[in-house]
């Protein structure tokens, strides 16, 4: 930690940047006049990691764990990265998902201190002025939500902002963003959440979301007043609807350093696993016919994603569509649908490629499996349990090994569990999903782990190259070159039974290969100053943060 300064003797007792609690050494407690204010005996930061931990086991459940960590980081942020780093697999669930759900819902009634900002619609007038209130000067990146699409569990309001302070969390902890350069951001244009609007304690703007014209006009407000403060932050959109998720993409993607992570996140981290499943199961992308469920902002990212691959691996873009099926809440895409938007329509068959499977109506995810040898089904549709018995053992007769990933969060919205996927093929499945779940168990004993396909693995890598590289924009190919070097450090490229994606213990020296790969694409997309890989290698070491006194 840099020196704990000449502040008031108060500042550096409770600044969370600079506090140290009981491992202040009786030196310091002198220098800065705390003698007296701390009880006697100096821990160390080990100490006092292990006393945290104790304390987060002692509680009684996990939102319980999630509020004393959540505490922790407002009272003292370099412990709360040191207890996070000493055990990632555990702290993970915790402070993100699945936990971060039930934080999102109960934000109101847990509400503790304020972190980031809450820019609400009624104070429009202000957005510069709020912008200027930030606790930190220097931003490096921000995550921004309106909390309408919170993982699977749908609107939450200003509850939302739970997920930009977990996402940033892991910004530090994996990506090595230093904390005071992160700000989460929560966009408060009100809530179409029934029960939200009716609770007496909560704490958003009580009032129906906005309209369209009214939304745009905020959004568009909220990115020039940022341009101006923060001219060359990067900005991630979290968790909005997909009706405003890729249209808000598109429009400031070539104009500021932003990405969605909900489309191009998620679709980097699945194609990273795809190259470890495929390559298992000694085959490629584009001999697969490829079906996802759900065609919401992520389906349809992981999709555009899975379809560039092919081409790559030498398939014609009409061919690779020809092998890319997404079935909706509805049934398959079909370009005779008109309720599609044009990025849906993009990966809409015609009725005529299906017209002999004698289906009344749309064909369901179902039909698709019993028509068509699939050889990989990808969820995104927060359809609990929609992966049916029936589906995964039809997929499952026609292929060797069945590439299935249920990535719906948060756990209760999955579509299936890892052990039935596994129980129903018989072992045969490759399987990877959004949430956490319990190791899959063997016969002989060795507990195999499943990998946990969430963008987690991609956005704190992305925060570091740009931030690292100085990048103006985020390009596809800069997204691509992430996908393709977490598929570079799968287990599973040299132990066909390992998980398909790196282990938690290892997804910070993961992060500093991805970084550099994506750091250089952007160098050669000439959206960062021209840097050797050994320049770039070292900007990576020297923006990565550490907690520590
Ligand atoms: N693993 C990850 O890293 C990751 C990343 C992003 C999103 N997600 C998850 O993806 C899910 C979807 O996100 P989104 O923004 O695309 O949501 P969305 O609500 O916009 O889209 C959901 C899609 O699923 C379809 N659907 C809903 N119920 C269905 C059903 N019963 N059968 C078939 N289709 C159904 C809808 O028609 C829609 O097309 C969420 O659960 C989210 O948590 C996971
Ligand atoms: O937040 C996550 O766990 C992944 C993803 O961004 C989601 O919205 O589900
Ligand atoms: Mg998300």
């Amino acid at each position: 930690m840099e020196s704990a300064g000449t502040g008031r003797r108060e500042d550096i007792l409770t600044d969370p940047m600079r506090t140290k609690g009981t491992a202040f050494t009786a030196e310091e407690r002198r220098e800065y006049g705390l003698l007296g204010l701390l009880p006697h005996t100096v821990t160390t930061l080990e100490e006092q990691v292990g006393r945290c931990w104790g304390e987060v086991h002692r509680q009684a459940t996990d939102l319980q764990r999630y509020v004393y960590l959540r505490s922790l980081q407002d009272r003292n942020e370099h412990l709360f990265y040191s207890v996070l780093a000493a055990d990632v697999p555990t702290a993970l669930p915790l402070v993100y998902t699945p936990t971060v759900a039930e934080g999102c819902r109960r934000f109101s009634a847990l509400w503790r201190r304020p972190r980031g900002l809450y820019l609400a619609w009624p104070d429009r007038a202000h957005l510069p002025e709020m912008l200027r209130n930030r606790q930190h000067d220097e931003v490096d990146v921000i995550v921004v939500t309106d909390g309408q699409r919170i993982l699977g569990i749908g609107d939450q309001g200003v509850g939302g902002m739970g997920i930009p302070v977990g996402k940033l969390s892991l910004y530090t902890l994996i990506g090595g963003i230093d904390p005071a350069r992160t700000l989460p951001i929560l966009l408060d244009v009100g809530t179409d959440n029934a029960d939200l609007l009716d609770d007496p304690y909560y704490l958003g703007w009580r009032h129906r979301r906005i309209d369209d014209e009214d939304y745009h006009a905020f959004v568009e407000d909220f990115v020039s007043a940022v341009e101006d403060e923060m001219p060359d932050v990067l900005l991630q959109w979290e968790d909005f609807a997909t009706p405003h998720a890729a249209p808000i993409l598109a429009r400031y993607r070539d104009r500021l350093l932003t990405f969605n992570d909900d489309i191009q996140g998620t679709a980097a981290v699945a194609l990273g696993a795809l190259q470890g499943a495929t390559d298992v199961a000694g085959t490629r992308l584009a001999d697969q016919q490829v079906v996802m469920l759900g065609a919401g902002s992520a389906g349809i990212g992981v999709m555009e994603m899975v379809r560039q691959e092919m081409v790559d691996e030498g398939l014609a873009p009409d061919e690779a569509r020809a092998r890319c099926w997404v079935v909706d809440v509805r049934g398959l895409l079909t370009s005779d649908r008109d309720d599609l938007s044009d990025d849906q329509r993009a990966f809409a068959h015609d009725p005529a490629d299906v017209a002999d499977w004698g289906v009344t109506g749309l064909p369901s995810l179902a039909d698709v499996v019993e028509h068509l040898t699939v050889g990989v089904l990808l969820g995104l549709s927060t359809a609990q349990g929609a992966f049916t018995e029936d589906i995964v053992r039809t997929m499952a007769a026609k292929v060797d090994r069945p590439i299935v990933f249920p990535l719906s969060n948060p756990t209760s919205n999955a579509e299936a569990r890892p052990a039935d996927v596994d129980e129903w093929t018989d072992g045969r499945a490759l399987i990877a999903t959004g949430s956490p779940f319990p190791p899959l168990q063997r016969d002989h004993g060795e507990d195999v782990p499943v990998a946990q396909c969430n963008n987690v693995y991609i956005f704190p890598a992305v925060g570091l190259a740009v931030t690292a590289a100085r990048a103006t924009r985020v390009t596809d190919a800069m997204m691509r070159a992430a996908a393709r070097a977490l598929g570079d450090a799968s287990p599973a490229l040299s132990d066909s039974r390992a998980p398909l994606l790196p282990a938690w213990a290892q997804v910070r020296d993961v992060a500093d290969d991805i970084a550099l790969a994506v750091a250089r694409r952007a160098v050669v997309d000439g959206v960062a100053p021209q840097a050797s890989d050994d320049e770039l290698r070292a900007a990576i070491r020297t923006t990565r943060w550490a907690p520590g006194y």
